[in-house]
């Protein structure tokens, strides 16, 4: 199509649009269905009609055909390339922290793994990415997006390689550190790149596609980690250093994927900038959305000032200081909502209700990581339907009640948690710690001790509470709970868990948990940061409540176990509750629609300081902090 065709297309739509207010639009859109594509001379001689309202049935025929035309215009599949080639990032965030859990069963035996290093295996990497997401504002101001993406990949693939060659635990220290640096970088820097280059309309589904690769790679390391646990050795190098391919990939997409033109343009790379929005946007005239950002980089400026660090610049600035306090109070709430944990703790849940068997907890806790998946593509469809403020709205109030659930079935399980009926005649038992606890519930949160039964029908007889093996956790240190004899002695081993008839609360609350919250807690918080910062203050805000995501996610899986010891665990999803309820309050008041606006025109809903909250039409989904 010509781009004076094009021109005329869009000046029809524009007039028409006023003409018809938002809702009649809307209807039209839906309407366009599976018309034929109107060919270029029909669109210009439509413009003739637009200066009248489009009273005939032909009128608004062609004004649909111009529409969908419009919309396919502004929507190339180049737009949609660059976002999965972005989402690649997000991909390898979900792979390298959902791997580490079956990697490290089978790391701990062939390394000989204390349970600190096991720790620090794991909470290196999350550590790491708190670190980089922080300094990646920064990085991400001076040299752009894409040499960020492009670093990312590199240390994904450094960090793979490291991992799957390491002759040591310090190697693979090194290496899991590695690869966190790259998650934190991809982490802030993905869902900005992804948001400037998408048009308005398609901006949070495409963003939340970044969130869907998150939980896919989580999903597929959970696959990867049942497969290779078969493998007699070595199976971990596999597993880690699997991650080496996508990243391969994502770093050659990239070298032929454009920068973000709205970066281009704050840094004066005019004839570039305007290069690329035209390649993203097809062969569409980009004279409008050009304009149109750098006249909002010259408002700014003039506005916020350019002296001072851009912390400092969006602290003292009313509407990007709220936007911040929103941002980050939504990743710290995902995190507080203890997501990670539930997903971590999913193969005991499981196990509660009645799986025992030690390898199909694997392949349980990948059932865990595929819902979340699956329910992530949930909200990738509702985001653009619903829009992102009651999205979450509605999944943190599904995931409270989820939580309650939860704590209801180990609270349940607690009370009636099968007494210790005999202990072993040996001097080693009678005088070991474990000896002191006299009800499974007390045996199970010591982390030392596992619970050691028979089953007659439906009753638990010759019930004991055991050291547990310092080696593995599947098995009692001693007696007839160790693997040689637990099958010969027909015993059961429970460790962290305790047989129960009130699992199944346990399971439903867990399943309701990741059913609300895959859809809306989980993808909004970085939706929805990716737009509300003007771009002056886009990666600063990102890295920031990035950075506020990792370092929460590292509090809250760190203290998981400590919790769970003085609160119990039902005390523990208590809490979660308590705080996803706070976080409820505090995104009722505080966060606007974001839906369907240009990332220009979000920075204006967060100008005025008292909260009204409405959700309503005419406030425009307006929010306003009480601060
Ligand atoms: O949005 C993601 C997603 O919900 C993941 O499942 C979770 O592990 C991450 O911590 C979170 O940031």
């Amino acid at each position: 199509m010509s781009r004076k065709a094009n021109d005329n297309v869009e000046y029809t739509l524009r007039s028409l649009s006023n003409l018809m207010g938002e809702k009649k639009r809307r209807k039209a859109d839906e309407g366009a269905g599976e018309r034929s594509l109107i060919a270029a001379d029909s669109c210009t001689s439509i413009n003739s009609q637009a200066s009248g309202a489009p009273s005939s049935a032909a009128g608004e025929d062609l004004e649909r055909a111009a529409r969908r035309q419009f919309q396919q215009d502004v929507t190339p599949g180049f737009v949609y390339v660059v976002s999965v080639f972005s989402a690649l990032g997000g991909f390898l965030f979900g792979y390298d922290t959902g791997v580490v859990s079956g990697a490290m069963l089978l790391l701990k035996k062939d390394m000989n793994l204390s349970a600190l290093w096991q720790e620090l295996l794991v909470s290196s990497t999350v550590g790491a990415a708190a670190l980089s997401a922080l300094a990646g504002g920064v990085l991400n101001g001076i040299v752009g997006r894409r040499p960020c993406i492009l670093l990312a990949s590199l240390l994904f693939i450094a960090g793979a390689v490291l991992l799957a060659a390491a002759p040591d635990k310090e190697t693979l220290l090194g290496g899991r550190v590695v690869v966190g640096l790259g998650i934190g970088i991809a982490s802030m820097t993905v869902p900005v790149y992804i948001a400037e280059a998408a048009p308005p309309h398609l901006r949070g589904r495409l963003v939340t596609i970044n969130t869907l690769f998150i939980t896919g790679g989580q999903f597929f390391a959970a696959v990867v980690d049942g497969a290779f646990s078969y493998l007699p050795r070595d199976g971990w190098r596999y597993m880690l250093g699997l991650s080496a391919a996508p990243a391969i990939l994502q770093f050659f997409g990239f070298l032929f994927l454009p920068e973000s033109p709205r970066w281009l343009i704050q840094k004066g790379q005019t004839q570039k900038a305007r290069r690329v929005l035209s390649q993203i946007r097809g062969v569409q005239t980009i004279d409008e959305e050009y304009d149109s950002i750098k006249n909002s980089i010259d408002e700014e400026e003039k506005e916020v000032g350019a002296g001072g660090p851009v912390i400092y610049r969006m602290l003292i600035y009313p509407p990007t200081r709220h936007a911040l306090i929103v941002g980050c109070g939504l990743q710290m709430f995902q995190q507080l909502a203890g997501i990670n944990t539930v997903m971590y703790y999913s193969a005991t849940i499981l196990q509660m209700s009645g799986v025992d068997d030690d390898k199909l907890a694997i392949w349980l806790a990948a059932i865990t990581a595929f819902t979340n998946f699956s329910f992530t593509l949930v909200g990738v469809w509702l985001v653009e339907k619903v829009g992102r403020r009651k999205l979450t709205l509605g999944s943190l109030t599904g995931t409270i009640l989820a939580l309650f659930v939860l704590a209801l079935g180990f609270l349940l399980s607690a009370q009636v948690s099968p007494p210790v009926t005999f202990t072993p005649a040996d001097p080693i038992s009678q005088n070991s710690t474990c000896s002191k606890y006299s009800f499974c519930n007390g045996c199970m949160l010591d982390p030392n001790c596992g619970f050691c039964y028979k089953v007659n029908g439906s009753s638990i007889i010759d019930s004991s509470c055991i050291p547990v093996d310092p080696k593995t956790t599947e098995q009692s240190a001693w007696g007839r709970c160790t693997n040689e004899t637990k099958s010969k002695s027909n015993s059961y081993w429970a460790y962290n868990y305790c047989p129960t008839s009130y699992s199944w609360t346990a399971l439903i609350g867990l399943m309701l948990y990741l059913i609300f919250f895959a859809p809306g807690m989980g993808p909004m918080p970085w939706t929805v940061n990716s737009e509300i910062y003007p771009l002056w203050a886009r990666s600063t805000g990102n890295a920031c409540s990035s950075g506020v995501n990792w370092i929460c996610n590292v509090v809250i899986s760190l203290t998981f176990l400590h919790t769970a010891e003085y609160l119990t665990y039902y005390g523990a999803f208590f809490l979660y509750a308590g705080f996803a309820s706070v976080g409820l309050i505090f995104i009722y008041g505080c966060l606007p629609e974001t839906k369907g606006k240009k990332l220009e025109e979000i920075e204006s809903l967060f100008e005025n300081r008292l909260c009204t909250c409405g959700a309503s039409e005419s406030d425009e989904g307006r929010c306003i902090l009480i601060i």
